[in-house]
């Protein structure tokens, strides 16, 4: 006798659906989800399937759940990123999937968040918390609690000790309906042309994706806002993605006066109630406009016709565990599956998007000049193998003049460094002991505002001590190098009577009190900026009229094919937050390497030579996107274990023509949390089925046994 069959994917890390009886009578259809027994629990899926079959022996599904429907949209992508990134089917359905959940009330609710205050004394578990609340993003307690592993009593211990600050969390309403005529701004020639190649663009009937290039400071936003506008005007949805903290108070407010009220915003800071109404919002179509991070990529948007990646160069954009997928790819990929227009924004785009554009896959679409006339800043090198800087200093006498003379003139520097923390090496003078993270194959960067040592790469903390670990000898650690604090020192003895701050990831109150600071300087409260790449892009600072570059040098030697892009990449955004307001900008960079290609290319100001060099370099050495390239890390918590796993894989590895598999070696980063790490690197010709190869490979593979891990990485951004 057949019967109804529901294949049920799980979102957990299984790469298949389960097949699972319909009871009579139940209506179902693809993509509803239900609740399915699963060993001894009840767990929630989606409908992958239904058929007819012999299903005597299957287990029964419970019941359906509440929730919104996944369309075949929607089940198509999951499947194909699951397939592109080799990642389980049912981790990538649950980057889609928020169940609400009944047992939440809407009483108050009382959030955490971490302060500058240490806690008097360190355990295990205190650092836990410490550590999850790093990002500093406001929390329920008992989702910080969750997210430590440890019981809330250790949580309102740290509360107790003024460590993490409470604040009550209020129900805002979800988000309002964005006005298309609202406040319709006045465009440039330049900016209008461009705005209505690409609002026309939304109406063809398979629209393209679009590269939008634009210097710094030529209007981008207000050209893609009309594209938001159309979509609008048609009912429709338009997602803006964007680097996590881009995501400021200016970009909110820009989008206010323009539509008259905020968009809805999707982050990690986006939690509870909030989360699951938005969820739904955006499901039922209500909700038409998201602003958000990577992770808003994966929403069931009930029509979409837009999509955004602004500052499509971004780093951030790719998820480098869990799945790994990077989102401007997989943007590209949704709008084609959603017949959605894309739009990808940068003054300085990818290799790849410029490569697409080349092969006439992307449309383009250029701004080339500063909005209202502004012109360009002025980039001068200054050449440290020439002039001296005093020992234990890190601006450059030219440098400290060209401050002096912006903040006397009332208007602002900025000082880029992208490192964080005092002192990137802490060593003892007397025994010349290096102080390294426990876990990780790093050293630990001294933060001297928090009087502690910390490591990078697993947040490990300690607090920075007295008397040298190894010999006992008093105060006689000495910092190698310079990280952002150690400059504001320099700052502070230098101009003592000019406000200065410093911004990095590490600013204590979290996102919140960040966006406030970006305000005040945008406001001109301050007259030197002191930050890593946080401040170096998307932000306008009016008053800001000379960027210093400490260290331009910094990422061209990493061993990563992409150091001169980024490199180029940084240092055009930084270079171009100088000069945006009424008065002309200029930028000094230091560097002890004026002729390499990355400094003269952004001193001469011609991007395009920079450019065409550099894709010849690529093609030249099969790099993407003339190649292609996965990453496969090999980790274990023993070395030999670790190793002679990556051996075991690289005895099978069978390449067929145009595949490579190099290694193993030990990668860069050799241990990172207390785990080894070993890394295969398969590069194939642009051609080559590469995600076939690898499914073929892995199944030839040993099993993976014990604690060791095989994480894979197909378009890897990271190489440590
Ligand atoms: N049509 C317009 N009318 C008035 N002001 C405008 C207009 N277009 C742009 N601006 C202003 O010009 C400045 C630069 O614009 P915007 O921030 O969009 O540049 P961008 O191209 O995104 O630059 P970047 O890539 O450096 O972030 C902003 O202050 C913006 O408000
Ligand atoms: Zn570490």
């Amino acid at each position: 006798m057949t019967s109804r069959i529901a294949d049920v994917l799980i979102p957990l890390a299984l790469d298949t659906a389960y097949s699972y009886a319909v009871p009579d009578g139940l209506a179902l259809e693809e993509g509803d989800v239900v609740q399915v027994p699963l060993a001894t629990r009840e767990v929630a899926g989606v409908v992958w399937g239904l058929r007819e079959g012999q299903g005597g022996n299957f287990k029964k599904i419970t019941g359906t759940l509440e929730g919104p429907n996944l369309s075949p949209k929607m089940r198509k992508f999951i499947d194909w990123v699951s397939w592109y990134t080799l990642a389980p089917k049912g981790s990538a359905l649950a980057m889609s999937l928020k169940f609400p959940d009944p047992d939440r009330s809407e009483i108050v609710r009382i959030g955490v968040r971490l302060t500058a205050n240490l806690p008097k004394r360190m355990t295990p578990a205190r650092q836990k918390v410490i550590q999850a609340a790093q990002d500093g993003v406001v929390r329920l307690k008992s989702e910080i609690a969750h997210a430590a592993g440890v019981s809330a009593s250790v949580v309102d211990g740290l509360i107790d000790e003024g460590v993490l600050e409470t604040l009550s969390l209020l129900q805002e309403p979800v988000a309002g309906l964005p006005n298309p005529a609202f406040g319709d701004t006045t465009l440039s020639d330049g900016q209008r042309d461009a705005a209505g190649e690409i609002a026309a663009a939304m109406h063809e009937a398979h629209p393209p994706v679009i590269l939008l290039e634009g210097v710094t400071g030529s209007g981008k936003t207000e050209v893609y806002f009309e594209a938001v506008a159309e979509a609008v005007r048609q009912g429709k949805q338009a997602l803006i993605l964007m680097p996590e903290i881009a995501l400021t108070a200016q970009f909110l407010d820009r989008f206010a006066a323009r539509f008259g009220v905020k968009p809805a915003t999707w982050h990690s800071g986006v939690t509870g109630r909030k989360r699951e109404r938005l969820y739904a919002a955006i499901a039922s179509g209500e909700v038409k406009v998201v602003a958000g991070a990577r992770s808003a990529l994966f929403l069931p948007y009930a029509n979409l016709s837009l999509i955004v990646v602004d500052e499509e160069h971004e780093t951030a954009y790719k998820q480098d565990d869990g799945v790994h997928y990077h989102a401007r790819d997989m943007a590209v990929v949704r709008g084609k599956i959603e017949n959605a227009m894309v739009v990808l924004a940068s003054a300085t785009p990818s290799i790849e998007s410029r490569v697409n554009v080349e092969r006439g896959r992307y449309r383009y679409v250029k701004l080339p000049e500063r909005f209202g006339g502004r012109s360009m800043p002025q980039i001068r090198a200054i050449d440290l193998r020439r002039e001296q800087i005093p020992k234990g200093r890190w601006l450059s006498p030219t440098l400290v003049a060209s401050v002096e003379e912006t903040v006397g003139r009332g208007e602002q520097a900025l000082l880029f460094l992208n490192r964080r923390g005092y002192a990137p090496l802490t060593l003892c003078r007397a025994c010349a002991h290096r102080y390294e993270c426990p876990n990780c194959s790093a050293w630990l960067v001294e933060h001297r505002f928090r009087r502690s040592l910390v490591c990078h790469h697993c947040g490990h903390v300690e607090r920075t001590p007295q008397a040298c670990v190894e010999c006992g000898s008093i105060d006689s650690l000495v910092p190698c190098g310079p990280g952002v604090e150690r400059i504001a020192e320099e700052v502070a003895e230098l101009f003592p009577d000019k406000r200065s701050i410093v911004l990095s990831s590490d600013f204590p109150g979290g996102t919140e009190r960040l966006r406030t600071e970006l305000a005040a300087i945008a406001a001109g409260e301050v007259d030197i900026v002191i930050g890593t790449q946080l401040v170096a892009k998307g932000h306008n600072f009016p008053l800001m009229t000379l960027v210093g570059v400490l260290d331009a040098d910094i990422g061209l030697t990493s061993g990563d094919p992409r150091a001169a892009e980024r490199t180029f990449q940084m240092l055009q955004q930084v270079t171009g937050r100088a000069g945006r307001g009424e008065k002309p900008g200029r930028a000094l960079v230091q560097t002890w390497q004026p002729e390499h290609p990355v400094i003269a290319a952004l001193v001469s100001g011609d991007a395009e030579r920079f450019y065409e060099e550099e894709t010849r370099v690529r093609e030249m050495a099969g790099l993407p996107p003339f190649g292609r390239l996965a990453s496969l890390i090999i980790s274990a918590e023993e070395r030999e274990v670790a190793e002679a796993h990556a051996r075991a894989m690289a005895m099978v590895t069978e390449p067929p023509p145009g595949v490579m598999v190099l290694g193993p070696a030990e990668a860069p980063l050799a241990l990172i949390r207390g785990r080894y790490r070993y890394r295969l690197l398969v590069k194939t010709e642009r051609e080559v089925d590469l995600q076939g190869y690898l499914r073929s490979w892995l199944a030839r593979c040993p099993k993976v046994k014990g604690n060791t891990r095989v994480s894979i990485d197909v378009d890897p951004q990271s190489f440590l």
